[in-house]
């Protein structure tokens, strides 16, 4: 058994990049920026009008008045100068014409045939944004999974085509004879494939494309002709069948058809039996079997390594709550306990449930949060400062 950190590392050392692609900007949401993009243009690219009303020149008293001379709106520049007693009717995003110094708003105006006059009490602002105000020629938007308003950003800068991260493969594999898929008639011997339903959703929200294969039988054959499925895949992965039983026969097959295993067995509950290892162009990660067994090996190893595959830091980044109760010492295994977080003025406050059994669907799908209790950990009072990662 070895450390839960020193299998991620063996986990992320697997991991191979997939390659960039080029993507329309419409189908970069989500995607993640494989190299810094420039702008090529300033934003605005000219002095705007940030307000509706009046361009003139100098800085004028209150009780001027001015002669309108002409208009500017967005999409169409005045395209003469403004002088003194001069005013350019202006609306907002205008480029601001040549000679004028403030845009003054309409509602300090009193409009009379084509004069108008300033008010008593004008604002002092300018009303106007400089050539560049919001980014200049050069700006760079380094790599990081694009959000919303990067997207808009990027349609500011005018790039049409992002360079993204290739989305990882990831082709899931249930194997065992007492399962069937969701909304079939299972036998009276058989339970529902569940753990790869959460495994996909969670891969897709990392960014990957998911397949998921036919239920692998607890044989040796049936077992390989479902990897050899897979192949192509930037990562399998197969839930069950990863311990000791007689029916457990992952590890066997995947060896026999060239796995490099990385390691087999960890210090953490759930998810003890988990293995990693290379076959062929994927990378394998045998998850245990148990609903929550396997889901929270995929917060901890398979998450970080597709965030990885796809250049971002991998976390999964711990978090800090005080513990909402006393617990006993913990035993030489990491255990990642189902919890609720209580939220609070400072930090929040962490309860894990009684029942830990890694079977619990209900708990897990009813828990915030995973406390995080080290080998060996001592007992702990209620009060304590501890580690946890979101659900
Ligand atoms: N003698 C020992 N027995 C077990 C050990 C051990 O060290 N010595 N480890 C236990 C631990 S810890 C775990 S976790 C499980 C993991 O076993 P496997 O990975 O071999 O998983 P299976 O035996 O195939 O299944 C375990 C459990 O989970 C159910 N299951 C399997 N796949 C799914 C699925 N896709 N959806 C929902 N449920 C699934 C399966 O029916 C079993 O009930 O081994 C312990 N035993
Ligand atoms: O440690 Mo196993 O992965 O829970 O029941």
């Amino acid at each position: 058994m070895i450390p839960v950190a020193e299998a991620l590392a063996r986990v992320l050392a697997l991991a191979r990049p997939p390659g960039v692609e080029e993507v329309p900007l419409a189908r970069a949401a989500g995607r993640v920026l494989a190299e810094p993009v420039t702008a090529t243009r300033d934003q605005p690219p000219f002095d705007a009008a940030a307000m509706d009303g009046y361009a003139v020149a100098g800085d004028p008293a209150p009780g001027t008045r001015f002669r309108v001379i002409g208009m500017a709106q967005a999409g169409a520049a005045y395209p003469g100068r403004v002088g003194q007693g001069e005013a350019v009717r202006i609306f907002t995003g205008a480029p601001l014409p040549r000679g004028a110094a403030r845009v003054l708003i309409q509602e300090d105006m009193t409009a009379e045939g084509d004069h108008v006059t300033l008010g008593p009490a004008a604002e002092a602002a300018t009303h106007i944004r400089p050539r560049g105000a919001d980014f200049a020629a050069g700006h760079r938007l380094a790599p990081r999974r694009l959000r919303p308003a990067d997207l808009a950003l990027l349609a500011a800068m005018n790039v049409g085509r992002v360079p993204v991260h290739r989305r990882p493969v990831v082709a899931l594999i249930a194997t065992g004879d007492e399962l069937v898929m969701p909304g079939e008639a299972p036998g009276p011997d058989q339970i529902v494939a569940s753990n790869i339903f959460a495994l996909r959703a969670m891969a897709q929200s990392e960014g990957a494309e998911t397949r998921i294969l036919p239920i692998a039988r607890d044989r040796a054959e049936a077992l390989a002709a479902v990897l050899r499925l897979a192949a192509g895949a930037d990562v399998i992965v197969t839930v069950g069948g990863a311990s000791v039983g007689d029916h457990d026969l992952v590890g066997a097959v995947a060896a026999g058809m060239g796995m490099e295993r990385a390691f087999y067995k960890i210090a953490m509950r759930p998810g003890k039996p988990l293995m990693a290892g290379r076959l062929g162009d994927s990378v394998l990660l045998g998850l245990p079997g148990n609903p929550v067994s396997a889901i929270v090996c995929g917060h901890l190893f398979l998450l970080p390594l597709l965030r990885a595959m796809q250049g971002l830091p991998p976390g999964p980044d711990p978090r800090r709550a005080v513990l909402a109760r006393a617990l006993p010492p913990n035993g030489p295994r990491a255990h990642y306990m189902r919890a609720r977080l209580i939220p609070g003025a400072g930090l929040p406050q962490i309860d894990p449930y009684d029942d830990q059994d890694s079977a619990r669907l209900v708990l897990l799908a009813d828990a915030d949060a995973l406390l995080i209790r080290p080998p060996g950990d001592p007992a702990r009072a209620a009060g304590a400062e501890m580690d946890w990662l979101a659900l």
